[in-house]
């Protein structure tokens, strides 16, 4: 039995709460996908959010970032509820995502990707561009530092010029982040970003993980890697079958019956073993 690095208290988990998932909801055809779920994330902690496959993570990402509306219940941003809010006015209020499947704009480079995250928060106008008043021209010179330096967190410097669709299947990961991350946001959901990924990937990935939530970044994270999510998260909520079934501490879900239960009575210690199907 493999042993699960587990976080230490959170230290930084006891915060107000960001965000707020209060008694969601939402349905597609018969099909509950949420299940009157509630969970805080709160501010400056690295939330991890599990389950089996289909229960429900990423429509929880989709509610929180506006691809969907839900049937019934709220999702509160920093005290104030979404509403009916668009995905880009959510990013400016200052959520971003990753996505399970990459998505990147492969013919672009990989300085003009992160641009398109940076320019998230322009408030110029087309008048603006085509005439490319001081205002737009300071924009663009901003967004073009804020690109680099997140570049650079990320160990992307000197791809910056290269073409996306060039980059290694890692690379391309961490441009996803950077994209995100250009956006300033307080609150990072990363979905599966171990996913394809080998055992020093995904140290790498803890590691930057830890990093991303002491430049003062809230991280929700959806993963499958138990190791690293019961390594890197400070508390860790579960679904399943669209309800939340546990909310703790790692060594608290990893000892919980009805999560042990959740993955075919697997032993949580034994979840990273991809015989787990996860
Ligand atoms: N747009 C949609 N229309 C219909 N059903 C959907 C839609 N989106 C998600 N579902 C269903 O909702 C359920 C939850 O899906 P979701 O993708 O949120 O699960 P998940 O926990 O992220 O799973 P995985 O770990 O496999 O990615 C699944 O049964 C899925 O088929």
């Amino acid at each position: 039995m493999s042993e699960i690095p587990v976080a230490g208290q959170p230290a930084t988990g006891e915060g107000a709460a960001l965000l707020s998932v209060d008694d969601v909801s939402i349905q597609f055809g018969g099909l509950k996908a949420l299940d009157h779920v509630s969970f805080d994330v709160r501010e400056g902690e690295i939330l991890g959010l599990i389950g089996p496959n289909g229960a429900g993570k990423t429509t929880c990402f989709n509610v929180m970032t506006g691809v969907y509306q839900p049937t019934s219940g709220e999702v509160r941003f920093a005290g104030s509820p979404l509403g009916r809010r668009k995905r880009f006015a959510i990013t400016r209020l200052g959520i971003a995502r990753t996505f399970q499947n990459i998505r990147l704009f492969g013919n672009m480079t990989a300085l003009e990707n992160v641009l398109v995250g940076a320019d998230a928060h322009h408030r110029t106008n087309v008048i603006d561009a085509l005439f490319r008043s001081p205002r737009h021209r300071r924009e663009e010179r901003e967004g073009e530092e804020t690109a680099r330096e997140v570049m650079k967190f990320l160990g992307l410097e000197r791809r910056a010029d290269e073409l996306a669709r060039n980059l290694s299947y890692g690379e391309q990961r961490r441009l996803e982040i950077a994209r995100a991350m250009a956006t300033k946001p307080r609150l990072l959901c990363l979905d599966e970003p171990a996913a394809g990924f080998n055992p020093a990937e995904k140290a790498q990935l803890m590691d930057l993980i830890r990093r991303i939530r002491d430049r003062g970044l809230t991280v929700l994270l959806i993963e499958h890697d138990m190791s690293l999510v019961m390594g890197v998260s400070d508390r860790v909520a579960v679904l399943e079958f669209g309800r939340k079934i546990a909310e703790g501490v790692p060594a608290q879900i990893r000892n919980d019956p009805a999560v042990i239960a959740a993955y075919l009575g697997t032993e949580v210690d034994d979840l990273d073993d991809e015989e787990a199907n996860l």
